[in-house]
């Protein structure tokens, strides 16, 4: 696991739209997971100003979802499929037809996430997945006690992620749901490069036991340590309670350039 310090959230977005825009020039089509919250939009911002410059050609980029939530209607603003395509594929310029997510919406929801661990396969695997992480280590919606080999599958959440994402439903928690799809753990870590990123003080002990501490399901994201291309990007804050903080400034300002991240 690579751990990258950096200045602040503006300069974390800019250095994962760097390898975006790498990915990129290796393979038009490469499959780019995304994730939401507040934490990734620098990223977004980043990649949709380059484009817009010309510097990036995403046009051929396909976009997958990794996680939703249960039961809101069908095009609700705050489903995260109306959210990535807001956020993500229309500043893009992409056309739906290179966007793909679970149906939140679906009757039968189980088949819902089986066809959507299959379309994934099919669609040749996740090339590089984008991942947030929440105050209690989760990854896409696989909270605390998610086996570490879990496909994409129905969880509930548990009430401090509800209060979190409180803030997206007018502050009003009775209109979050409690139950969501999310891509398994095992699901996250069949992509090729994982990215991380975490800003902010209140991030700060789920990054520490995520990187150093044991490889455990009650911190989700320290599956991250079982992969073979995982890069956690933080900012000083969310870095503050890193022992090994200055070793891993070291590793990356003396990195060799072509490496990239
Ligand atoms: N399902 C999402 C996660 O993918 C995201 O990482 C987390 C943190 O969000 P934020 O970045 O806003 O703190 O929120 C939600 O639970």
């Amino acid at each position: 696991m690579e751990v990258v310090i950096v200045k602040d959230a503006k300069a974390g977005g800019e250095l994962i739209a760097g390898a975006i825009a790498d990915l990129l020039a290796r393979k038009p089509d490469a499959l780019l997971g995304v994730a939401t919250g507040s934490t990734p939009l620098p990223i977004y911002d980043a990649l949709i100003a380059r484009t817009g410059a010309g510097d990036v050609d995403a046009s051929r980029a396909r976009i997958c979802q990794l996680d939703e939530y249960v039961g809101l209607p069908a095009g609700h603003p705050e489903s995260y499929r109306a959210t990535v395509l807001r956020q993500v594929v229309e500043p893009l310029g992409l056309p739906e037809s290179q966007f793909m997510g679970p149906d939140g919406s679906a009757d039968d929801v189980q088949a819902a996430c089986e066809a959507y661990d299959k379309a994934l396969a099919e669609a040749g695997g996740v090339d590089l997945q984008i991942l947030g992480i929440g105050t209690d280590g989760h990854i896409g919606f696989n909270e605390p006690c998610s086996s570490l080999a879990s496909r994409t599958r129905i969880k509930t959440l548990i009430e401090q992620t509800r209060i979190d994402n409180a803030r997206f439903f007018d502050d009003d928690i009775d209109q979050v749901p409690h139950h969501v799809i999310t891509q398994g753990i095992g699901t996250i870590l069949d992509a090729r490069h994982l990215v991380l990123l975490a800003t902010g003080e209140g991030k700060a002990e789920a990054v520490a036991q995520t990187v150093e501490g044991p490889v455990s399901s009650l911190v989700p994201a320290s599956a991250l340590q079982l992969h073979r291309h995982a890069t956690v990007v933080v900012d000083e804050a969310a870095a503050s309670k890193l022992k090994l903080a200055d070793y891993f400034r070291h590793a990356f300002d003396n990195k060799p350039d072509w490496q990239g991240i």
